[in-house]
């Protein structure tokens, strides 16, 4: 599991060892795992010896980071720039970089867009700005140089510990932010670096050891690794039969919305699931059939089933009688249900622990309009666009329901607070359909997993997770497959783009590659 924390978190760690007077230690780790990085980069490109550097050094520690990372540089060989953005820099660092031969500028006394031309010929620029200390974003002349440079596109860009203007804690974003090809964090991953819009501000992500690992508290944000993903995927045995295997009962689609239907009962199956019993209008039913003949057509009362999914294409009185229907045949007997789409806004006054709703931004936005969630003020679609996890949160918390906010980074909230943020996809999955394709991967989940949710030395217990927890596991599962598919499919047209079904057919591919892995490790 790779485990985010908040920057008050790394701070609280870190506070015993500067308390006993180790934060010169703490900052030549940062440093040297930083510096290491930029030497990577660098041998991508050319030789080391003088390859240009240009570090943007904020008045904060962050800055000395940057500044004693440039002084190892320089004495490596390589031709170093300070810009410094502030009247003030960290004294230390300042030192270690002049004595070591750098070139000093001062952004007070310059123009912004001449250091950004500066900047922007060297080799590396290093963006020391702005750390965990950051109350907002850039101001003044250091908004004008990262905007100038971030226009010029410079050839790479290292961030220190977060890229200047992305909160440490949320992802949220103050622009101007200069954007980064490698993240080099300290400590522990920040979590506003695996939650958008901050993760797609932040490159690949390097975590460097400082020592304080060991005193960090619970994470604020999970991501499920393969591993974890394959542990936790339900497998049959020799003694499986269709309907131990789990049965999952769809109400999808509708006489307009024929194809929704027609792509989640097919992900479903091809997820594992023993059976799908299919509820809708025969012109969606014919499509089902046609493209799913393993599954069954049950126009009114279904059969027994151990989980529902509920919404795809939903539309129109008698397909959402139909939802609202298999609703209460949920809540009778108790069954998860993964509420999609049209059925958002069906939803009974109280749902179970046991649902788990996938909305876009969009529809989060509606949702949490029509619970009053944010007070009175109206929540936008570009409002949880640029504060997920602020919003996915809230959501469920307020609903009491394990909330899956479908994006580039797939964020899954527990009502507890846990997150999971997942991100394996490719932009190219953004397309009609890509959302059924989810839905039916998680119901088939879900219907598989009930039993092993509830094990206390099963899988889920062994990845520490709380039980309260498990669905919002079994969703980041489900989100973590379907990016995988996504990626694996567009991986076969040479990274090309994808439909729905492309994305479908890669999915038993990656179950079965992520399987494969686990019985390795057993091994
Ligand atoms: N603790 C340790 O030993 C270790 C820490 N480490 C490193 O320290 C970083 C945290 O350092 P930090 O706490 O000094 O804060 P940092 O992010 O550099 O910036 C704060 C400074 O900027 C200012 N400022 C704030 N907002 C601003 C804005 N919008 N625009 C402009 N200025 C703004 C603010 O000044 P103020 O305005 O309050 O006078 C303050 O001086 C962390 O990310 C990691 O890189 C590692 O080396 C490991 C060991
Ligand atoms: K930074």
């Amino acid at each position: 599991m790779i485990s985010a924390f908040t920057g008050q978190q790394i701070r609280n760690a870190e506070q015993p060892l500067l308390d006993s007077g180790e934060g010169a230690v703490l900052m030549q780790r940062a440093a040297y795992g930083l510096a290491q990085e930029v030497v990577r980069e660098v041998r991508k490109r050319r030789k080391l010896t003088g390859a240009s550097v240009t570090v943007l050094a904020g008045k904060g520690n962050n800055g000395g980071d940057g500044l004693f990372a440039a002084s190892m540089l320089a004495r490596r060989g390589m031709r170093t720039t300070a810009v410094l953005a502030a009247d003030a820099a960290h004294p230390e660092g300042l030192a270690a970089f002049e004595a070591a031969g750098g070139r000093v500028l001062h952004l007070e006394s310059g123009d912004p867009e001449e250091l950004a031309v500066v900047a922007a010929g060297s080799d590396v620029v290093i963006d020391a700005l702005l750390g965990t200390g950051a109350r907002g974003g850039l101001r003044g002349a250091a908004a004008e140089l990262v905007a100038c440079l971030q226009e010029l596109g410079p050839a790479c860009v290292v961030a220190c510990d977060v890229p200047s203007g992305v909160d440490a804690n949320s992802g949220e974003v103050h622009w101007p932010v200069l954007e980064a090809d490698v993240t080099v964090t300290f400590g522990g991953i920040k979590a506003g670096l695996l939650a958008d819009p901050g993760e797609g501000c932040a490159g690949r992500v390097v975590l460097v050891d400082i020592g304080i690992e060991h005193l960090l508290a619970a994470p604020e944000l999970r991501r499920l690794t393969a591993k974890d993903a394959a542990l936790l995927l339900p497998r049959p045995t020799r003694r499986s039969q269709k309907y131990s295997r789990g049965v999952l009962g769809v109400v999808a689609g509708s006489e307009r919305y024929v194809g929704a239907a027609e792509l989640c009962v097919h992900a479903a199956a091809v997820s594992g699931v023993g059976m799908v019993r299919y509820q809708g209008p025969e012109a969606a039913a014919r499509q089902v059939l046609a493209r799913t003949p393993e599954s069954l057509w049950e126009s009114d009362e279904p059969g027994r089933v151990q989980a529902w999914l509920i919404g795809p294409g939903v539309d129109g009185n008698e397909q959402q009688d139909r939802a609202r229907k298999a609703f209460r045949s949920a809540l009778d007997a108790g069954l998860p249900v993964v509420v999609d789409a049209g059925a958002l806004s069906l939803l009974p006054e109280r749902c179970p622990a046991n649902w788990i709703l996938t909305p876009h931004a969009g529809e989060l936005a509606t949702l949490l309009g029509s619970l009053h969630a944010a007070g009175e003020v109206a929540v936008t679609r570009e409002d949880v666009e640029s504060r997920p996890l602020h919003f996915v949160r809230l959501a469920a918390q307020q609903t009491g329901v394990t909330v899956l906010l479908k994006g580039a980074s797939t964020l899954v909230a527990s009502p507890s607070g846990v997150v999971f943020s997942q991100s394996e996809g490719t932009p190219w999955m953004a397309t009609a359909g890509s959302g059924d394709v989810l839905a039916g991967v998680l119901g088939s989940l879900m219907a598989q997993s009930a039993e092993a949710l509830t094990d206390d030395d099963g899988a889920y217990a062994a990845l520490g997770l709380a039980v309260e927890d498990r669905w919002a596991a079994v969703a980041a599962v489900a989100a973590t497959v379907h990016g995988r598919a996504g990626t694996a499919a567009s991986r076969v047209f040479d990274g090309g783009p994808l439909t729905a079904s492309a994305i479908m057919g890669a999915v038993p591919h990656v179950l079965g590659s992520l399987s494969a892995e686990c019985d390795s490790r057993k091994r």
